[in-house]
């Protein structure tokens, strides 16, 4: 069924790629870009966060940086992870609402995380853990609910791929990575950022505020096994979002 975004009649498909830290969102949208060079990929803009900039800064200022926000979140948490929260859901608000350069009637467009798991996994977790307070959790929902409800379809989603491992494995990964601003990161944090994603998007037992978001179906991918090096495993794993995405219907008619 077609669905109506802004004033063209589309046949679009929008999905994001969700999972905790280094779980391998971004090894696997390159995966999914060799097997479908058609689709638009947007990844997750982690280099705006470390290196902020004024956003209509003119040519002369626009290298100008105003710091790293991922290492001030992560070393200092009580005082940036608001901050954070509003930069990294602008960004992705951004994102989502960045329109495609070509737009044909059907395409399929793959979002390295959302605006969603900006709420219901980060943020969330931030409150439940004490790094945001009340105060600025009852804000963020304030804003955040508002914002996706006055954007409507233009930042709905038809799908959401979930790549799934244990926090082991993902703390595995991450220190392979050894990305700076993560040295200091525990499996303990990766546990509770596990768990907000199980609830989301597993046992589906979080509470969403976005009557189109509760029931968009969700593809569980296992990715605990090394796929980098596998191609029979890629196969696997493409085969099935293939699959899925071909039995997605465009969200209804409003
Ligand atoms: N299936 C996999 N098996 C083994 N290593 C992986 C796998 N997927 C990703 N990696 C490695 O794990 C690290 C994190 O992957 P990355 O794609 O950056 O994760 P994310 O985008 O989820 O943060 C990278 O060093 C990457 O090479
Ligand atoms: N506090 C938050 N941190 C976030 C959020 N989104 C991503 N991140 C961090 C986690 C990683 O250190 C890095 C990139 O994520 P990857 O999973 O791609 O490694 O950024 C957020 O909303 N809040």
């Amino acid at each position: 069924m077609a669905s109506v975004r802004g004033l063209c009649m589309e046949l679009g498909k929008r999905l994001s790629i969700e999972g905790n830290i280094a779980v391998g969102k971004s090894t696997f949208v390159r995966l999914l870009k060799k097997a479908f060079p058609e689709w638009h990929m947007t990844t997750e803009p982690v280099s705006k966060w470390q290196n902020v900039q004024a956003a209509q800064s003119n040519q002369a200022s626009s290298s100008q940086s105003f710091g790293n926000l991922l290492q001030m979140v992560y070393q200092e948490p009580y005082r940036w992870s608001y901050t954070f929260q509003t930069y990294s859901c602008l960004s992705r608000l951004k994102a989502q609402l960045q329109p495609l350069p070509v737009k044909p009637q059907e395409f399929v467009q793959i979002f390295e995380r959302s605006v969603y798991s900006d709420r219901y996994v980060f943020a969330k977790n931030l409150f439940e853990i004490g790094h945001l307070t009340e105060i600025e959790w009852i804000i963020y929902q304030d804003w955040h609910t508002f914002l996706l409800q006055a954007f409507g379809n233009r930042v709905a989603l038809d799908g959401f791929l979930y790549l799934r491992a244990s926090p082991e494995v993902c703390l595995e990964r991450l220190r392979q990575r050894a990305r700076p601003e993560e040295k200091e990161v525990q499996l303990r944090y990766l546990e509770q950022l596990h768990s907000q994603h199980e609830n989301w998007l597993q046992t589906r037992s979080t509470e969403i505020h976005f009557e189109n978001l509760r029931n968009v179906p969700v593809l569980i991918l296992d990715v605990a096994k090394d796929f980098q090096n596998d191609t029979n495993e890629q196969r696997r794993l493409v085969s099935m979002v293939e699959t899925f995405v071909k039995n997605l219907s465009s969200e209804a008619l409003p």
